[in-house]
């Protein structure tokens, strides 16, 4: 692949499926595959039916026989492998992220070393996973052994597509599941990079298989009956349609779904690291991040010095070609995207919003890019709590301003959603900023800082933003069931 922008074409089919990059043996409807930098077609990708999934779950199904029977140290070497080569070939690989999702390449270099990070992590786990010996009385005793479910799905979102499936498959992989992953049609191709690797590093053939598709793909993986577990990255709504799915097979199901996340800024906050959390809450990954602080509540006192502030920065941000060095915002994932998220913008004006910088289309000076989906970074002042734009997930560069005055009343304020994915809090105060995150009805809080993603900490959400977690310790109890074994030393007593 070349990997300029605008002269990229994607030839090689995008499913894999043991241990090979096939067609699909039903391939449908062709969904085009957009560059957001320029609104080119990469490719047109067939959407797999019925008969490619099937074969897909028969191949993992076959490889999970193996994998599940070697040892947590052999499936650790082989998966420090596989971090290994992404680590090597960080920079090929976040280049067609960038390609295919219009983020920075600067930020999809971060995204891959989030990814291998992520499979040495699980890696260093997979050796030590262990049940317990428990003592009963007259010498019997009972253990319990930790062991895989089998075919896991992974349905991914389009906003970090090779980081989404390395969160699905380290933990469920380094707990001896196989797994058929099936990315966005918006992103569907360096995901399949990530299956090349897998088999390059060592796994059975059939481990990890791609399959290409939208909504009806998606639909009969879930509904496949030799499916263990689905994990799935996505919208609230298409959650309620998969655990509706999951549930008729009573399949465990991951739910990692959208946020409108409260930020809380302090008066006594460090302002200068007040106004970088903010950015950096809303706009990484041109503000397409599940877990942003778009409803920054300040704190009355420094709600003028604040919002300037963060005004000033948000209009220094470079946008532009996100294969360039020095670019910092590029483009959204696509025209219908962008233009929804005007329509936030058109929308929080009529309701009473003051645009105080940024929200309208942005065109660069290079002709390739003319026909890009670009805007510019937005922050709006004067919100309600009520105004569509600070209750909706907008998933585009748009910030939020809300001025408070007590603890208490921000608090509630911020805990007034549906979602509950994140928060974060600013303050000098520590007793305040562990009260604070305390009170959140969120799964993710920062103190501090904000959109850091260590793997070792697990993520995920509270209320409509799901349930069950990814990254920590805490993944390997979604990609694991627990066998409890009871065993007799001495002789039965039967009661008959
Ligand atoms: N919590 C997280 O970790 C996290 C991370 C990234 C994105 N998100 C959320 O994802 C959303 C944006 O992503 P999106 O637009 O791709 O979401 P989406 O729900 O439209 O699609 C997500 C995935 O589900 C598939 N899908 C759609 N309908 C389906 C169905 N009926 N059955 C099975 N699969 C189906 C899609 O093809 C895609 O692969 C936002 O709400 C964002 O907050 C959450
Ligand atoms: C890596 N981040 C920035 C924490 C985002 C996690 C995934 C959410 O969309």
């Amino acid at each position: 692949m070349s990997s300029a922008t605008g002269t990229v074409t994607v030839q090689q089919p995008l499913n894999y499926r043991a241990g090979a990059r096939v067609q699909p043996a039903d391939g449908g409807q062709l969904e085009e595959v957009f560059e957001p930098a320029t609104g080119r077609v990469l490719c047109k990708v067939p959407c797999s039916g019925e008969k490619e999934v099937d074969l897909a779950v028969q191949s993992a199904k076959a490889a999970f026989k193996i994998w599940s029977q070697m040892s947590g140290m052999e499936r650790c070497r082989v998966m420090l492998e596989a971090a290994r080569i992404i680590r090597e070939q960080r920079d090929e690989i976040a280049t067609m992220e960038t390609i295919n999702n219009g983020k920075s390449i600067f930020e999809a270099r971060v995204d891959i070393d989030v990814s291998w990070q992520c499979l040495e992590y699980y890696a260093g786990l997979a050796g030590s996973l262990a049940g317990e010996h428990i003592q009963l009385p007259g010498g019997s005793f009972g253990y319990t052994r930790r062991e895989p479910l089998g075919v896991c799905v992974g349905i991914g979102a389009w906003n970090y597509p090779f980081q989404i499936a390395c969160w699905k498959s380290g933990p469920a992989l380094a707990c001896g599941n196989a797994m058929v992953f099936k990315p966005s049609p918006f992103t569907p191709i360096s995901v399949v990079r990530l299956a090349e690797i897998f088999t390059e590093a060592g796994v059975p053939k059939g481990l990890f298989n791609v399959v290409q598709g939208g909504a009806a793909t998606g639909q009969f993986l879930c509904q496949h009956p030799d499916v263990a577990k689905i994990s799935f990255t996505g919208s609230v709504p298409t959650g309620m349609k998969i655990m509706e799915m999951a549930a008729k097979g009573i399949k465990p199901v991951t739910l990692e779904l959208g946020g409108k996340s409260p930020l809380i800024i302090f008066s006594d906050a460090d302002l200068e690291n007040a106004v970088k959390g903010a950015l950096m809450a809303n706009f990484l990954t041109q503000g397409e991040v599940c877990c942003n602080g778009t409803r920054v509540f300040v704190e009355r006192k420094i709600l003028d010095t604040f919002t300037k502030e963060v005004v000033k920065r948000t209009q220094k941000i470079k946008i532009g070609d996100p294969l360039l060095e020095d670019t910092r915002m590029g483009a959204l994932i696509n025209r219908p995207h962008l233009n929804r998220v005007q329509g936030f913008i058109k929308q929080a004006k009529e309701q009473g919003a003051e645009v105080l910088c940024g929200g309208d289309l942005y065109v660069p000076d290079d002709p390739k890019l003319k026909n890009g989906y670009y805007m510019r970074p937005c922050v709006l002042g004067n919100c309600k709590d009520d105004m569509t734009c600070v209750k909706e997930e907008i998933f585009g560069p748009v910030m939020a301003i809300l001025p408070f005055d007590t603890e208490e009343e921000v608090v509630e304020r911020a805990n007034a959603t549906k979602f509950g994915l994140a928060g974060g809090v600013f303050t000098r105060d520590i007793q305040k900023a562990h009260r604070v995150v305390a009170a959140l009805k969120a799964g993710m809080c920062f103190i501090n800082n904000y959109n850091v993603s260590p793997v070792e900490l697990p993520f995920g959400g509270y209320k409509c933003s799901g349930f069950g977690r990814e990254n920590g310790r805490a993944a390997i109890e979604y990609y694991s069931q627990l066998k409890t074994v009871c065993v007799e030393m001495g002789d039965v007593e039967s009661v008959f």
